[in-house]
Formats: C-alpha cells, sequence, structure tokens
C-alpha cells in the first residue's frame, strides 16, 4: 500500500516537475525516472531474497535488467547535468542500453531445468553476450557511425529495438503459459508484464522522440517501472494459483524457449550486413552451430540418461528373478520357465522332467552349528546342483532349504541320471553334519515327468514331483524317487535309488 502510495507521488511529481521545466530531459524530472526505476529494483530486489533458492536466479536477472536501466538513466542524467564533450557518456549509456537485453534474454530463453548440462548454461550465457555485443555494435554504427547519415537508419534502428523488445515480451507470456509451478507462474507474470509494457512504451516513446520530445514523454517510461514494482511487492493476483497448463504444453514451451536466442542473433546478423555483410554472415553462422550444439548437447545427456534407466532396470528385472543369497534363480523365474517347458513339451513331444530336491536334517544342522553356516551349506549346495545341468535347464531355489531342478527334453530315465550325479555331487561336497546319521549333508529328491497328460498348469507337476520327495524322505533319505505316474516310463522295476548301497530297488 504505502509502495503503490510512494509510486503515485513520485508519477506526479515527474509529470509536475516536467510541465513545470517544461521539457521531458531535463534534470528533474529524469531524477524522477530514475526514483521510479529504482523502487522497481528493490522491489524486485527484495523478491530475489525472499525467494527459495530455485526460483532466486531468474529474480536476481531481472534485479539486473533493471539495474541497466538505472544505469543508463544514470548516465542521461549526468550528460545533462555536465554535458558529454568526448562523447563517452553517451558510448556508455549505449553500453548499458545493450547489457539491460542480456539477462532479459538469459532470463526468457533459459528453461531452468535441474538435470540440463552445465554446459549448455554456458552457451546460453556466451549467446546472450554475442546478442549485447551485436547490439553495441549496430547501435553505434547505425547511430553514431558513418551510416548515421543515411536517413533511414533510425528508422532500421527503431525497427531492430521493437522486434527485440517485443520477442522478449512474447516469450516472457509463453513462458508463463507453460509454468507448472506457481513460483515460476508469478516470475513470469511479473518479468511478462513488465517487458509487454516496456515494449509498448519504448515503441511509442521512440516514435514520439522522432519529432522532438513533449514535456509528458518521459512519464511514460515511468509506467512500465512502477508496474514491475507493484507486481513484485504484491500478493500474486488469485488466478495464477488457478492456472495449470499440462505437462506437455510446459515442456513443449520450456524446450522451444532457447529457439529466442537463436532467432534474436539471425535477426541481429541480418540487420548488421547493412554495416558488414562478412560480420552478418558469420553472425548467422554462429547462431546455426550454438543452436546445434545445444541440441547435441541435451540429445547426448538424455541417451546416457536413458542408458542408466535401461541398465537399473534391466538390473532390477535380474533381481527380482533371483535369490539373493545364492545367486541362483528364484520362484519368479521358475514359474516362467516351468510354463515354457512345459509347452515346449507338450509342442514337440519332447518331455521335461523336475526335480525336488531338499537337503535332510537341515533344521538341526542350523541348530548345531549356526545360521550363518546353514547359509554357506546352502550356497555350497546351490552352486553344486547348479554345476551339473546343461545350459538349457534350469536351478531354483524354490523354499528355504528347496531346490527344484527343470531339464529340458528329459524323459524320466535321464532325470534319474540326473538326479544320481546331483546327490554324488553333494556327497562328494563331504559337509560334515555333526547331527546326521550318515555325517556329512545329504540330499532327497523328488522326480516328476510331464506325460501327454500333464495339464500346463506348473502346479500339478510339482505337486507330483512334491509327493516323490516326501516318499524319499519317508524311505529313509538321501535317495531319489520318482513320482508314480513318471515311474511307469522306467524300463527297470523301479523303486527308488539308495545313495547308500548305490542300487536301484
Ligand atoms: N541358514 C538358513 N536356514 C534356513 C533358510 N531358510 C530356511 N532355513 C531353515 O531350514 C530348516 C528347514 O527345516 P525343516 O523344514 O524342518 O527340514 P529338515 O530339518 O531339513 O528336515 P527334513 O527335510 O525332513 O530332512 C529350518 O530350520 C529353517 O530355519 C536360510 O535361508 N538360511
Amino acid at each position: 500500500m504505502r509502495v503503490g502510495l510512494l509510486l503515485v507521488l513520485l508519477l506526479l511529481a515527474h509529470l509536475v516537475l516536467a510541465n513545470w521545466s517544461g521539457h521531458a530531459e531535463d534534470a528533474w524530472p529524469q531524477l524522477m525516472l530514475l526514483a521510479v526505476q529504482g523502487t522497481a529494483l528493490w522491489a524486485v530486489f527484495t523478491r530475489y531474497r525472499r525467494s527459495p533458492p530455485l526460483i532466486r536466479l531468474p529474480w536476481l536477472l531481472l534485479a539486473s535488467a533493471i539495474l541497466m536501466q538505472v544505469l543508463w538513466g544514470s548516465t542521461n542524467l549526468l550528460t545533462t547535468l555536465m554535458g558529454d564533450k568526448g562523447g563517452y557518456l553517451s558510448a556508455l549509456a549505449t553500453v548499458f542500453s545493450s547489457l539491460y537485453v542480456l539477462p532479459c534474454v538469459f532470463m526468457v530463453s533459459r528453461s531452468f531445468a535441474r538435470d540440463e548440462p552445465r554446459v549448455v548454461a554456458r552457451l546460453d550465457l556466451a549467446m546472450s553476450c554475442v546478442v549485447a555485443i551485436l547490439l553495441y555494435e549496430f547501435f553505434t554504427q547505425m547511430l553514431s557511425g558513418p551510416l548515421a547519415k543515411d536517413p533511414t537508419s533510425i528508422y532500421v534502428v527503431l525497427y531492430q529495438a521493437d522486434a527485440i523488445d517485443f520477442s522478449l515480451a512474447l516469450m516472457a507470456i509463453l513462458r508463463l503459459l507453460g509454468a507448472r509451478s506457481f513460483r515460476w507462474r508469478f516470475f513470469y507474470y511479473a518479468a511478462s508484464s513488465y517487458l509487454l509494457v516496456n515494449a509498448i512504451v519504448a515503441t511509442i516513446y521512440n516514435r514520439v522522440e522522432l519529432h522532438g520530445l513533449p514535456w509528458w514523454a518521459g512519464s511514460l517510461v515511468d509506467i512500465p517501472h512502477a508496474l514491475l514494482a507493484l507486481v513484485a511487492i504484491r500478493q500474486p493476483p488469485r488466478w495464477l494459483r488457478a492456472f495449470h497448463p499440462s505437462l506437455a504444453v510446459s515442456q513443449t514451451i520450456a524446450s522451444f524457449a532457447p529457439i529466442i536466442l537463436s532467432m534474436m542473433v539471425v535477426m541481429l546478423g541480418f540487420s548488421i550486413t547493412r554495416i558488414s555483410f562478412s560480420i552478418g554472415l558469420l553472425t548467422g553462422c554462429v547462431s546455426v552451430l550454438f543452436y546445434g550444439l545445444r541440441v547435441a548437447f541435451i540429445q547426448s545427456r538424455h541417451m546416457d540418461m536413458k542408458r542408466a534407466g535401461d541398465l537399473s532396470a534391466l538390473r532390477l528385472e535380474q533381481q527380482v528373478g533371483r535369490d539373493p543369497l545364492t545367486g541362483i534363480a528364484n520362484r519368479v523365474t521358475l514359474d516362467t520357465r516351468l510354463r515354457e517347458a512345459l509347452q515346449e513339451g507338450r509342442r514337440t513331444g519332447h518331455h521335461c522332467s523336475l526335480l525336488m530336491i531338499d537337503i535332510d536334517f537341515f533344521k538341526q544342522y542350523n541348530d548345531s552349528l549356526g545360521h550363518i553356516a546353514g547359509d554357506a551349506c546352502l550356497i555350497k549346495v546351490a552352486s553344486a546342483l547348479s554345476s551339473q545341468l546343461r545350459a538349457c535347464d534350469l536351478v531354483v531355489r524354490y523354499g528355504g532349504e528347496e531346490f527344484v531342478v527343470v531339464l529340458m527334453d528329459a524323459s524320466a530315465e535321464t532325470a534319474v541320471e540326473a538326479a544320481r550325479r546331483m546327490v554324488g555331487v553333494i556327497e562328494r561336497l563331504q559337509i560334515p553334519h555333526p547331527c546326521s546319521p550318515y555325517e556329512r549333508i545329504t540330499v532327497s529328491i523328488g522326480i516328476a515327468t510331464q506325460t501327454s497328460d500333464t495339464p500346463m498348469d506348473p502346479v500339478v507337476l510339482l505337486e507330483e514331483s512334491d509327493r516323490a520327495l516326501y516318499m524319499a524322505k519317508n524311505n529313509g533319505r538321501d535317495r531319489v524317487e520318482v513320482a508314480e505316474g513318471s515311474a511307469q516310463d522306467l524300463s527297470s522295476g523301479w523303486n527308488g535309488f539308495d545313495m547308500r548301497d548305490n542300487t536301484i530297488r
């Protein structure tokens, strides 16, 4: 409220002093303009200090733009007070007017995305500097160089200035429409209000100035600065909170924004061909190169991120299908692979076999030697079982001390052979078991083989092999049993395989 009152008083004082002196560019009216610009600078800087870190940079850029306006105005005031014999002050004014564009271009063109490569931010800064340098060169050459004598030069300068001012304003409005977070919306609301009103005022002021400045014209320049001071210091309007662009719109606008930088360089390059054709051509090439580099860096970052994403998805997939203790497959993998094996067996007639393997007296092993020794034993058994398989077969940790082996294209006979090899390899491990009647770790195995009648549901074959395993446990452990339906396929009269006397009963 107090800021509003102060601004009204300053605007009135400006008008009264300008009317009293009868000239827009007298010291007192200029001092009033500086006071309004200073208020805007203070308001924007205050907003910068109050903002969270992520949004601070854009507010600081806006404050820098206003600072350039203040310095530009101060130089004009000094010229009025002291004169400008060497033309240094007017050169300095041109420097500040060109530098004003630098933070403006940077703040409307940057995407400010957190994952953007640093080199892209540096490229944008370099390009904004190119814009400022080109502008300085263009203004100096057109207004005080040999081309100044040409009466059309002033119009070229005016159109160029209009194009830049309105491009900045339009880009800021687009960014406002694309901002998804409220704080960013508020920033672009303040920036676009200022840039748009400033562009309109500059267009009118410059046209009026061509025919000699009337006393009131200086007050026009107060308007965008007073407006910015009010917007920055007051609470944001409610509709800013309610307005939500879609993600697609927001991303498209943010990706499109940097094009304004290249556009400005091309625009300036085109105008500079009036001064030097080769500089204009070079500027156009620089603009294309800059945009190409920008796209290349961003694309390479996206490819890196995609590769990292694919890799972690693959790792996750592997982890989901793996048993963390033994490193072999787990039940998730078993379910899919067994289904595939059953389908393959049904389709080709080359049936698969299932081995349900259980470590004997494992509870006692754990109880006597501890859980850590139990884990080590499980790892050794898993690795020994894996060593006996072909690449197409699968070994799975099914439960605590239970393993399942899927043998592709394996009859009951082949499965018994494989089971014997497995019982043998565990025997060769010679892991001492203080509470087992066999004094070492042994395993019992139940076998079930797919037949043409076996349903596709993996549970059926698993249950059959589990029943066979139960038989093996009941018949004294450290032995192999074949499920009833599968045993009929065996050539000899199968009655279980006992490791102790190495005979088939
Ligand atoms: N160390 C360790 N032990 C486990 C793990 N998972 C299950 N166990 C243990 O394995 C034991 C299984 O015991 P039971 O199901 O009674 O089987 P068993 O003692 O081998 O008896 P039989 O199978 O009849 O010979 C339990 O004591 C579980 O605590 C594991 O990941 N690590």
